[in-house]
């Protein structure tokens, strides 16, 4: 059986594929899993090999990956080490008990590390969760970990596999709350739940990329819809009108209203909730006559249709760019949606967008994934 992805397509599309300048160790951010190693260690921190569903599951040491920076491997070393001498379990299945899960990390081209632990409460009463956040806190203070050097180190009480700040806050143990990045001549501030491309020289070509195939001028506004920390927005933000930026981590929409503040860009709006309540009230709100530039880079899961129905409806946005590091799957759905036919029965009511270029950007060195973005016009 013969099927057509975006993939198939794509060679005829590209005009050019632009490497990223630093292939090796150049994760900004890591997760790593506990669980038990190939010999039976429990407390064994890396990366998972087999599946759940062959329960064949193994921890698997990873830092001798090429993408994978040294600050990384020495924190996941020495997180290894505080739990092999902790007086509790590892959290490997949420049912079966134990405590201790994943480790984050995330630095910056100045070598500035936060690191955040996950640690799954069960039946622990709140003076027994103290003893153990004590005791990872001098453990990277006081203890082996201290050659860690970490900026900041946060905790975070876990009862499933990943919670947002609102479902269950990062508690700083110690050190400064964010750490910064120069991006594009911006400052930028993190926080531990905003999201941020895992490769920052990869970060810079992408943007770049969106700010040539998107030709934003000073008379037409921008829309950068599930922008994280509004990097998109931020970085195009001078050469527009005016930037709107939507996005539903509501500490992503902090940190983008702290770097606007911070390097003096006035004319950038952020929006904290779901696109698809946000955007056609904003879309009501605006003038039809300014030229509208449609920028979208959502998580895995695509966009929701009424986020495709209101860009689509919408007599001002002619320019779409579509980014995604997963153009199968869901996002297949919204490429068709905006490309269709008008469809009354749908709500797609204004004229198609045409697919006219595609262009890789290779985040993920090593690894096959890339970033693809994609422009449409009307
Ligand atoms: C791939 S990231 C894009 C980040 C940003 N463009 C950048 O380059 O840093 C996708 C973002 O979409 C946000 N998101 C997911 N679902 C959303 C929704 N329904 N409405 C608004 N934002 C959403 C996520 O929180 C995440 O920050």
């Amino acid at each position: 059986m013969f099927s057509l992805t975006v993939f198939d397509l794509l060679p005829s599309f590209f005009p050019f594929c632009p490497l990223q300048p630093i292939i090796n160790g150049y994760r900004n951010k890591s997760t790593f899993s506990v669980n038990q190693s190939p010999d039976g260690n429990p407390k064994t921190v890396g990366y998972y090999l087999g599946t759940w569903r062959d329960g064949n599951i193994v921890c698997v040491p990873c830092t001798h990956l090429k993408n994978i920076p040294q600050k990384h491997s020495q924190v996941v070393q020495y997180y290894e080490v505080f739990l092999r001498q902790s007086s509790v379990e590892p959290c490997l299945l949420f049912h079966e008990g134990g405590h201790w899960c994943e480790l984050t990390i995330q630095t910056n081209s100045q070598g500035h590390t936060m690191a955040i632990v996950t640690f799954h409460p069960q039946e622990l009463s709140q003076e027994e969760l103290c003893v153990h956040k004590v005791t990872l806190k001098d453990f990277f203070t006081k203890g082996p970990g201290a050659v860690c050097e970490l900026t900041s180190l946060y905790f975070q009480e876990s009862t499933m596999s990943r919670c947002s700040h609102q479902q269950s806050p990062y508690q700083l143990l110690f050190g400064e709350p964010h750490i910064f990045e120069d991006l594009l001549g911006l400052k930028i501030l993190i926080s531990p739940d905003a999201f941020f491309q895992i490769n920052t020289a990869g970060a810079e070509l992408l943007y770049q990329t969106i700010g040539e195939l998107s030709v934003v001028n000073s008379s037409t506004i921008l829309l950068d819809i599930c922008c994280g920390m509004g990097m998109i927005a931020l970085s195009l933000g001078q050469r527009a009108s005016q930037v709107l930026g939507i996005e539903l981590v509501e500490q992503a929409v902090e940190d983008a209203r702290w770097t606007a503040a911070f390097n003096g860009i006035a004319n950038c709006e952020f929006h904290a909730g779901r696109a698809e309540k946000i955007l056609p009230q904003l879309l009501k709100s605006q003038k039809d006559e300014k030229l509208t530039v449609a920028v979208v880079n959502p998580s895995c899961d695509g966009l929701h249709h009424q986020v495709v129905q209101a860009i689509r409806n919408c007599r001002a946005i002619h320019t779409l760019l579509f980014v995604s590091y997963k153009p199968h799957g869901e996002s297949t759905r919204n490429f068709i949606e905006f490309c269709c036919p008008p469809n009354s029965a749908k709500k797609l009511l204004d004229e198609p967008f045409i697919l006219r270029q595609a262009v890789p950007v290779d985040l993920f060195p090593h690894t096959p994934h890339c970033e693809l973005v994609l422009l449409f016009t009307q």
